[in-house]
């Protein structure tokens, strides 16, 4: 599938769910109202979508949320979607909470990699963080993907005044295992605009001043933004994902559902269409694909986060409306 701007479109994030058993302040962080559980999609509905869009050349699957394992039968879905004809790679993004228990399933299950998102290896300040006494529980669920063998990725978003002097240690954990650390740009999504972000650029200065020697690995380590580097001696990379400075938008290969059934053209805009309306109301398969496929054409160019919508550069037409939505809906 190739989009206007000729980008091959293979990946999908597919938020199964807007619930989370943490509170993160950056994201979610007082009791939002949640979906009724009508609105969200049912797995088979999910699995239909996911049927027609691998016949449409999505080979990438990313499982994400808000919290993905706390819906059940997420190792379910997995199994499912990785035997769908066409579908490589199936992925999930979680915060660790649930990991040490559901390993077993999802290991079972045949997912393919894991990333974990965790911004601070000190316990009272996870609390602080994330609302919840969780940080051991995560840890040790990320030892066992560790110990497991799947590939591990750790997402952390770097903040000022939070977790800025953790950062060397972050190093040196890819440093002393076979992890890929990766820093995310904040971005003003949701609450995101509260806090004043750390750039991609600050962290890689941070990085090559410490590891004059570091070097950008080719390989390519994932389906995702991120640009990895490695020092000698290092086991494992560090990933830089500048979401906001660093515009990968001419390369992206991505799409989103929503937990509702949202199809998402772009993390930025709102443009997309209402599958969950289509699946419900007796569209056929080709219907759908046609849908997608006529969809797709009109996938944004690209994000203007840190712009102003008035600003002559910004082309809303090729852009969409900047999206209202937070990013336990959106899955990130
Ligand atoms: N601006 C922007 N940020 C993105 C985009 N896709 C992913 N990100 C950011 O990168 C973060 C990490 O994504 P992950 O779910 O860990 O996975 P990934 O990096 O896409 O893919 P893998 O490396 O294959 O696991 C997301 O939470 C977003 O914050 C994108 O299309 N645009
Ligand atoms: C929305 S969460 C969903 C999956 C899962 N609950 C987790 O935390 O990994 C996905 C990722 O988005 C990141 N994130 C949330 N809000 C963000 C923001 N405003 N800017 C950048 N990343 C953000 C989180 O840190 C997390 O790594
Ligand atoms: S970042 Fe992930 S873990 Fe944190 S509140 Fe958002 S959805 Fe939950
Ligand atoms: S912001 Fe939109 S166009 Fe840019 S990489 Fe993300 S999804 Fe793709």
């Amino acid at each position: 599938m190739t989009d206007r701007y000729n980008r091959e479109i293979d990946y999908i994030r597919i938020s199964i769910t807007d619930r989370c058993n943490l509170r993160c302040k950056y994201c979610m962080p007082e009791e939002v109202p949640f979906i009724p559980h009508e609105r969200i999609l049912r797995y088979e509905e999910i699995l239909r979508i996911v049927k027609i869009l691998a016949k449409l050349g999505i080979r990438k699957v990313k499982l994400t949320g808000g919290e993905p394992l706390v819906r059940r039968g997420c190792d379910s879905l997995i199994r499912e979607i990785k035997q769908i004809e066409g579908i490589d790679m199936v992925t999930l993004t979680t915060n660790g909470v649930l990991l040490e228990e559901m390993l077993p399933q999802l290991q079972e299950a045949g997912v393919d990699a894991i990333n974990v998102s965790l911004d601070t290896r000190n316990r009272a300040r996870y609390l602080e963080v994330t609302g919840k006494d969780m940080y051991e529980q995560v840890e040790r669920g990320i030892e066992a993907v560790y110990k497991s063998g799947i590939p591990l990725k750790i997402n952390c978003v770097p903040v000022q005044g939070v977790n800025i002097d953790e950062i060397p240690d972050f190093f040196t954990w890819a440093k002393e295992k076979q992890i890929a650390v990766r820093f995310i740009e904040m971005m003003p999504i949701g609450y995101g605009d509260q806090y004043e972000a750390f750039s991609a650029e600050q962290i890689k200065e941070m990085f090559f001043a410490r590891y004059p020697e570091a070097y950008q690995v080719k390989e390519i380590l994932g389906n995702g933004p991120a640009v990895y580097y490695r020092a000698p001696g290092f086991a494992g990379e560090i990933g830089i994902i500048g979401a906001v400075h660093e515009k990968f938008c001419s390369t992206c290969n991505r799409i989103r559902l929503t937990s509702e059934g949202f199809f998402k053209l772009c993390l930025y805009s709102g443009a997309g269409i209402d599958l969950r309306q289509m699946l419900r109301d007796g569209s056929t398969d080709e219907e759908i694909a046609d849908a997608i496929a006529d969809a797709i054409q009109r996938k944004p160019k690209e994000h203007h986060f840190g712009e102003v919508q008035a600003e002559s550069s910004v082309d809303a037409s090729a852009s969409g409306e900047a999206d209202t939505r937070k990013m336990s809906q959106i899955g990130g």
